[in-house]
């Protein structure tokens, strides 16, 4: 079984909800960043031993959250040895808006295991975007590059759309296919 770890942050519970179903579907992990952007204890030793790592970020001000952010700079450490070379990374981004610039966050995930000299796994499932898709249609959001998902501003963490925990539980399986074919 590959080890898998789900390293996220969550401000308001809605990123952490989709963390643990990806987290279910990959039987990973979960790693949280705290509200002052810290790791708990042991947290870089259990990324250290991890095959994949799958980063998680709310999307704010079109960015990942600054303790997000904190987590990455503070990751330099590990890049001066690249200590995360050849691992496997994959992203995912909640946000308020359909759209939002959740891409804008996906772009800076992909771009932080770039400079881990990590393989990024994409999203994999088609999305949803016929006539007769619905909100909870598999991959409804529709990222490629990551898993991207959605809840209207207003929607508590429990309101969030069954589609989006479908959607990122598949990918979360996903990802574990990918890290066992690595053998
Ligand atoms: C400071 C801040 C900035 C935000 N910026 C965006 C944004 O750029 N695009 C968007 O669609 N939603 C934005 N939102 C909404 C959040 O992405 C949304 O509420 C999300 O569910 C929060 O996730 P969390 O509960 O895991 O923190 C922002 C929210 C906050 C608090």
């Amino acid at each position: 079984m590959a080890n898998i770890v789900v390293v996220f942050h969550s401000g308001y519970g809605h990123t952490q909800r989709v963390a643990q179903a990806v987290a279910d579907g990959a039987d990973a992990q979960l790693l949280a960043i705290d509200a002052d952007g810290n790791l708990p204890e042991g947290g870089w030793e259990t990324l250290a031993a991890a095959d994949a790592i799958i980063f998680g970020s709310p999307t704010y001000m079109g960015g990942v959250s600054w303790q997000f952010k904190k987590f990455a700079d503070a990751s330099s450490k590990v890049w001066f040895t690249q200590g995360w070379k050849d691992k496997l990374f994959a992203g995912f981004t909640n946000s308020a808006t359909m759209n939002g610039d959740k891409v804008a966050t996906m772009g800076y995930l992909w771009t932080l295991a770039m400079q881990h000299s990590g393989l990024w796994v994409s999203m994999g499932i088609l999305p949803s975007n016929s006539k007769a898709a619905t909100r909870d249609s598999m991959n409804y959001v529709g990222g490629y590059g990551g898993l991207l998902t959605q809840s209207p501003s207003d929607a508590s963490p429990a309101e969030m759309f069954k589609g989006d925990f479908d959607t990122a539980r598949a990918f979360g399986e996903r990802i574990a296919t990918v890290a066992r074919s690595r053998g």
